[in-house]
């Protein structure tokens, strides 16, 4: 009865949404996990909460007129999707990409409603951002760029209503530029905007936060299987805030991180790649550029490679979306990679996802795995709202406390004795039942 109705609401859902592919993919994949729960509450399909979950709250969507440094005039297009407020308000990143279009800015603000639920902090799911493309583009242009985005995204946002964060190509510096904007228009200053600086409102460890949470999943899900991260070979894809960090902690906990990538080419080290030259990467202003640094950290770079064809124990796709497709997967398994783990947002495609399951490789889905991020935003919205700070220390400690909360609700859905697990299925349904219950207990209306 159920699997009908889940097969007409997606069928519902491809129509109404023609030509948006990843969002389509990202709730699909949900819809596909969760039969046994709505078949045990009838309120799911009376109270249609799957069709309230496959259509945003709200999309605002606005024109960004900015001027280059020759004093030319540019018109891009903004976006914030305000995706579901059931649990709490608005909560996501902004990321600027000439990729960005509704469907990912649908996808990201759904799968960010099901990551937010998992993290226990009462917040829902958001996403935002412009087809801007920062590349090659100077520090006052960006700014420019930044200040014209929050000329009207600003009447969107608050410390109470929607709080946005960083994604691609946005991080600490755009999101100076962006608070700044948000402060002079509004005379107020307030936690509207995490990621912010360390000297107005920021948390220690939230640069940090995604891909070190990301390295705390990854030692629950090996310690479930009697294994430890300790000389593990690790491929990371990815040359940002998230693969640098995660590469960063792997490589504390003694693993040999042994790729990078960016969208040009792989950079492979068979040695692994040491602590310093990752925190070098780190501190690196402006883009890293692999193909330039591959001598000195005694690797090889690959033009048009991706991580995924050199052998390694654990996988963790930490770009992009559908990065890592069904012949990656395949790849992969063939060259005895035993775990992986999401540190982008739906980086592997379903194909890669069912290719994975049939070999049994325990695969962590975004939604949990690099939740660490938005968990460290919803402590600095804690900090700001009260003006007490906390110490790295005390943020480290509620960091891996969440992460392993996340991933013990994951072992709390695995219903069976299986040793393989599900990790995206469990996931999905530990998430929907706390949005769902969050949406019936709300009413209609
Ligand atoms: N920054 C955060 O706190 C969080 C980020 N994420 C997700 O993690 C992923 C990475 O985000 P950030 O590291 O923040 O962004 P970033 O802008 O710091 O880095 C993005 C990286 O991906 C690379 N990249 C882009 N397209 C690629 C492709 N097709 N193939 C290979 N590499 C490619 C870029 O070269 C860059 O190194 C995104 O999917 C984002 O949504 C998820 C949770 C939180
Ligand atoms: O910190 C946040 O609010 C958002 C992080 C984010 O964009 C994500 O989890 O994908």
């Amino acid at each position: 009865m159920s699997k009908n109705n889940i097969q007409k609401t997606t069928q519902w859902l491809e129509d109404r949404n023609p030509n948006q592919p990843e969002f389509i993919q990202a709730v699909k994949e949900v819809f596909g996990d969760i039969e046994p729960l709505v078949e045990a509450d009838q309120d799911i399909l009376a109270e249609a909460v799957l069709q309230r979950l496959s259509e945003p709250d709200r999309i605002i969507s606005f024109r960004v007129t900015w001027e280059d440094d020759a004093g030319q005039v540019h018109v891009n297009r903004g976006y914030r999707v305000q995706y579901c407020g059931a649990l709490g308000p608005y909560k996501g990143g902004i990321r600027f990409h000439p990729s960005v279009n509704e469907s990912i800015l649908k996808f990201l603000g759904f799968e960010q409603t099901f990551k937010n639920a998992l993290t226990n902090i009462p917040l829902g799911g958001a996403k935002g951002g412009s087809d801007f493309n920062p590349k090659g583009r100077s520090d006052r242009e960006i700014m420019r760029f930044c200040q014209a985005f929050m000329n009207e995204l600003y009447r969107h946002i608050g410390e109470n209503t929607d709080i946005p964060a960083g994604d691609i190509n946005v991080g600490a510096k755009e999101i100076g530029y962006l608070f700044g904007q948000y402060r002079r228009l509004k005379n107020r200053f307030s936690g509207a905007l995490t990621g912010k600086g360390i000297e107005f409102g920021g948390s220690f460890l939230r640069p940090e936060a995604t891909g070190f949470g990301l390295i705390f999943f990854v030692k629950d899900m090996l310690d479930r299987h009697d294994q430890a991260l300790e000389d593990k070979t690790v491929a990371i894809s990815g040359s940002g805030n998230v693969a640098l960090h995660a590469a960063l902690k792997a490589t504390e906990n003694g693993a040999r991180v042994t790729t990078l990538s960016n969208s040009e080419g792989c950079l492979y080290v068979e040695q692994g790649l040491s602590t310093e030259a990752i925190k070098q990467l780190i501190d690196t202003t402006g883009r890293v550029d692999l193909a330039s640094v591959a001598e000195d950290v005694n690797g090889q770079w690959q033009e048009d490679a991706k991580p995924w064809q050199y052998p390694c124990d654990i996988a963790l796709p930490c770009a992009t979306q559908n990065e890592l497709d069904e012949d990656d997967a395949k790849a992969l398994v063939d060259n005895g990679c035993q775990f992986l783990a999401e540190g982008a947002n739906m980086p592997c495609t379903n194909d890669a996802v069912a290719t994975l399951n049939e070999a049994q490789i325990p695969n962590a889905p975004g939604k949990a795995s690099n939740a660490g991020g938005v968990a460290l935003s919803g402590l600095e919205m804690a900090q700001n709202a009260c003006f007490n700070p906390m110490s790295y220390s005390q943020l480290d400690e509620k960091l891996r406390s969440i992460m392993k909360n996340v991933h013990q609700q994951c072992l709390d859905e695995h219903k069976h004795d299986d040793q393989w697990i599900n990790y995206r299925q469990c996931a999905n349904r530990a998430a929907f039942r706390r949005v769902a219950a969050g949406i019936l207990a709300q009413g209609t209306g």
